[in-house]
């Protein structure tokens, strides 16, 4: 030991005052090489000798072993807040190899949606998420309404759904609208259109509804007070709207919203099916493939669910063109009817396969974003009463003016033209929309080169996304209460006053707007006004409420409501002039 004191570097001084502490992380051939020098046997001179030699020689290879762990040490910490100082330029540190990857992997855990805000808010709307070396997840993240109108409208043809998210999500979506670019989607955005438009569609969307709601959904309300017990409202609106939408693209009803509320197997197998394909987009596309190849985990999962989904359809596309050859569809005027009559360009009809894809793809845009959305706004009720209060003063004063007729609890009939006039109850429903967007994120891709207004440099290939969630929380656009439920916002004289799609974008924007949008605020109208009318929907105390990580918002624990008959008083004294049963 006291020949190694003696050896004093100005570099090394303090790390041999602390020979215990390297002994512990240094590795054994070192240690043994300093017990060799540290030995103090007299026996032989010139062995004394020739062992101070290459004592002096070990002693210089460790030292400059030493030196190199320092140079190490240093780059090491050089690169930790080299990579620490980036999260300031670029929002998030990037290390070496995994990228921003151990952020992510942070920001998941809590709320992602969050933690995507805080660090939109941090980096002025835009930053570059990088992944890690070698894989596909780099991607650029933006909530600025300039961008999203460039994004959504100015440079639309720019930014197309692209390869990644096609292939991605083939096996279940196939060509339809969801999934497709260019001009098969053209085509089919077309056609839907025109058929969402006209008055026998719209007829046949509100008949479906209304028979759902008082014919299904109220009773199993009911039955849940006479019972005085508690439900998920979550997925009791969930099967509301998928038997809905199911009626609107097939022209069938699956039953799922039925007293005993039943288990369907055309909607589990909708519902796993896309679970699985979910799962495709945090597993690396390589793994999924091999697994995919070799029918594993969730792909063996997603093959057999997919098979349950295509029975279904093939079974109700077979009906139907029966029907059609006996030319009985007339009364029909559901989407499946309306292309299986349709030929395409070579004048020959669309194929089975096409025909499931344009329905499947319908029942994914319609099935669970209205009754997420309504989910929501029923917890943010339950949280501010005064609202809930406005919106029973409203309803009750435009029923008020119906000529000579009683309103009665259980039988009373919502009619389309006072739906439409419900502004304050559209304002609290886009109110909840904002706060909590059914769909949080959506991406694009970068066909050629590109620049966002902002300046962000956009190269071939780029994933985009955009932020939908984050746009909700930003005081540039809201305000300073951008966190606080204000119907009122919404509204101009009383009347509900829509907001830009760039800067409101729960429904997306430009050419490929939701074709529901107007559907499912009257579908959102219609079931809270009938529900709100006849019950208070109190949240059960403690229940959890936190949003599950999905293409849609859900929330991840449901929502475990009671409700409580309205008190005829309580209804009586908005209803002027009129009598409440
Ligand atoms: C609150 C309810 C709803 C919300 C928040 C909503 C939101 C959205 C959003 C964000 C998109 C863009 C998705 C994308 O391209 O990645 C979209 C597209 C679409 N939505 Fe909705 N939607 C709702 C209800 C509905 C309903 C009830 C239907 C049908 C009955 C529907 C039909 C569609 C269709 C067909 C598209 C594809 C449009 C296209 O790509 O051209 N939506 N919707």
């Amino acid at each position: 030991m006291a020949l190694i004191t003696h050896m004093n570097t100005p570099s090394s001084h303090n790390n041999f005052m602390n020979y215990s502490y390297f002994s512990n992380i240094l590795p054994d051939y070192f240690h043994s090489k300093i017990m060799i020098s540290s030995s103090n046997d007299p026996s032989s001179a010139s062995s004394l000798y020739s062992a101070g030699k290459s004592n002096t020689f070990n002693l210089f290879n460790f030292l400059s072993e030493i030196q190199m762990i320092e140079l190490l040490l240093a780059v090491v910490v050089f690169i930790v807040i080299h990579c620490l100082r980036q999260k300031k330029h670029q929002g998030l540190p990037n290390w070496p190899f995994v990228g921003m990857l151990p952020s992510l992997i942070v920001g998941i855990q809590g709320n992602m949606y969050e933690w995507i805000s805080e660090v939109l808010h941090r980096q002025n709307g835009t930053f570059t998420f990088k992944g890690p070396w070698f894989t596909n997840l780099n991607c650029v993240v933006t909530s600025d309404p300039r961008n999203l109108e460039y994004l959504l409208k100015t440079r639309f043809p720019n930014f197309p759904k692209g390869d990644y998210f096609r292939s991605t999500v083939r096996d279940l979506l196939g060509d339809g609208i969801f999934n497709a670019d260019d001009e098969i989607w053209v085509k089919q955005r077309k056609t839907a259109s025109l058929e969402f438009h006209s008055a026998k569609f719209r007829k046949m969307t509100t008949d479906s509804l209304l028979e759902l709601v008082h014919a299904r959904l109220l009773p199993v309300l009911e039955d849940s007070v006479e019972k005085s017990c508690t439900i998920d409202l979550q997925d009791i609106l969930l099967r509301l709207t998928f038997d809905n939408v199911c009626m609107i693209a097939f022209g069938v009803d699956p039953g799922c919203l039925s007293p005993g509320l039943p288990d369907i197997p055309f909607a589990r197998a909708f519902e796993a099916a896309t679970e699985a394909t979910i799962m495709r987009f945090v597993t690396p596309t390589l793994i999924w493939k091999a697994m995919r190849f070799l029918d594993l985990g969730s792909e063996g999962k997603l093959k057999e669910s997919i098979k349950g989904v295509d029975d279904f359809a093939d079974g109700v596309i077979r009906a139907r063109k029966k029907e059609l050859s006996l030319d009985e569809t007339k009364h029909r005027s559901d989407l499946l009817t309306v292309f299986v009559g349709m030929k395409d360009e070579e004048g020959r009809p669309f194929s089975d396969k096409f025909l499931r894809d344009i329905c499947v793809n319908f029942i994914l845009a319609g099935r669970d974003t209205s009754s997420v959305a309504l989910s929501w706004f029923f917890w943010l009720l339950d949280k501010n009463p005064e609202v809930e209060e406005r919106i029973l003063a409203e309803i009750c004063e435009i029923v008020s003016e119906r000529e000579g007729e009683e309103v009665t609890g259980n039988d009373f009939v919502f009619r389309p033209e006072e739906v439409k006039k419900m502004d304050y109850l559209q304002a609290a429903l886009s109110e909840a929309l904002r706060l909590y967007p059914s769909v949080p994120v959506d991406h694009k891709e970068v066909l050629e080169d590109d620049k966002f207004p902002d300046g962000t440099v956009l190269k071939k290939g780029t994933k985009v996304v955009y932020a939908i969630y984050a746009m909700g929380r930003m005081e540039e656009i809201w305000g300073k209460d951008c966190r606080e439920f204000k119907p009122d916002r919404w509204l101009r004289d009383r009347r509900f006053i829509s907001e830009s799609a760039y800067k409101f974008t729960a429904f997306n924007g430009g050419p490929r707007l939701c074709l529901g949008k107007d559907f499912a605020y009257y579908q959102m109208k219609f079931a809270a006004a009938s529900i709100l009318l006849r019950y208070r929907v109190a949240v059960v105390e403690n229940h959890r409420v936190v949003p599950k990580m999905a293409l849609t918002m859900y929330m991840k624990y449901g929502l475990k409501v009671k409700l409580f008959r309205r008190d005829t008083s309580q209804i009586q004294k908005y209803l002027k002039g009129k009598k409440y049963y």
